[in-house]
């Protein structure tokens, strides 16, 4: 029997596991925050903008909801950025991607507090997740993470393929894997569009992560009996039917050979959002200096 993880009951679990660290810290004084900037009019952004503002109303963190218009020029957005850096009442910052054309998206990230940068993106962080020495983990890793424990998926020992490298998902998801925590310690494989014969980098995982951006490109019979399977993909496809949300993972003949999968939607997708509310927290609980459990 295939276990159907899902993201949208773990990451509730994550979210009232946050609830009692942050009344903690607002009473004393220090209310978490999070502030977003949209630069983009992309519906699919203006849903996760508008998700995360929700998600954060119902655990009683604070927001700012900035919207650029796409035109913007870019020192305006900079010029935003200093502000957030330097606003006491903001923890965390959130610049959604993708961003237009004429802005610098490795110059946003570099202006904003790596203190703040609760998407774990400013090269500081980043080197830091490398070295062992994680600030924030990257939301999206960190809810596979998170999905990967609540399922008692054990990652020590076992045999890791990622596929995809981007920075936002494949690199930070393979760099947490190989960790010496709890969540790592698995032998990782990163696979991605040079690698020469996919399907037997992933017959031979007892996890896959598919993070490539292809919609269903991971078919069951690229896959032994018994795999682990996590779809970070969301990829919106036209069908006779009008569009749906599809994954990197082709849902129904992976999950007659998988152990365990994510579904798309309601898999990875809401971890990416309860782990920013985490982030947030623990940025705002630093600021305070006071220890919060975080679940
Ligand atoms: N600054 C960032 N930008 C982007 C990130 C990121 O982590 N930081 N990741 C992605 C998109 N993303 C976060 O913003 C994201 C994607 C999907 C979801 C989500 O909840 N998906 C739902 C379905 C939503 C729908 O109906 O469309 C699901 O999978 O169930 C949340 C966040 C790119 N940009």
């Amino acid at each position: 029997m295939t276990e159907i993880i899902d993201g949208n009951d773990v990451a509730q679990d994550i979210r009232n596991g946050l609830l009692d660290g942050i009344e903690t810290l607002t009473d004393a004084g220090t209310t978490p925050c999070l502030a977003t900037v949209l630069m983009n009019d992309d519906p699919a952004s203006e849903t996760y903008v508008s998700m995360k503002h929700k998600d954060c109303e119902e655990v009683g963190i604070a927001t700012r909801d900035i919207e650029l218009d796409p035109e913007t020029p870019a020192e305006e957005l900079f010029d935003t950025i200093d502000e957030l850096n330097a606003d006491p009442e903001v923890h965390g910052i959130l610049v959604q991607m993708p961003l237009p054309d004429h802005v610098d998206e490795r110059e946003v990230l570099r202006s904003i507090d790596p203190a703040k940068d609760v998407d774990g993106f400013h090269p500081e962080n980043v080197g830091r997740l490398v070295a062992g020495n994680a600030r924030y983990k990257p939301c999206t890793p960190h809810g596979v993470q998170k999905l990967l424990a609540a399922a008692d998926v054990e990652t020590e020992g076992a045999e890791a393929v990622v596929v995809g490298r981007s920075n936002i998902v494949g690199k930070p998801m393979a760099n947490l894997l190989i960790q010496k925590d709890e969540g790592g310690n698995a032998t990782t494989t990163v696979c991605h569009s040079r690698t020469e014969d996919l399907a037997e980098k992933t017959r031979a995982a007892d996890i896959v992560i598919a993070a490539a951006g292809v919609p269903e490109m991971i078919t069951g019979e690229m896959l032994s009996e018994g795999t682990v399977v996590i779809d970070v993909g969301i990829n919106r496809v036209e069908t006779d039917e009008g569009s749906e949300l599809v994954g990197d993972v082709d849902y129904d003949s992976a999950k007659e050979k998988a152990s365990a999968i994510t579904p798309v939607p309601g898999g990875v997708g809401p971890m990416t959002r309860a782990m920013l509310l985490w982030n947030t927290v623990k940025s705002a609980s630093d600021v305070a200096e006071i220890d919060v459990d975080l679940p």
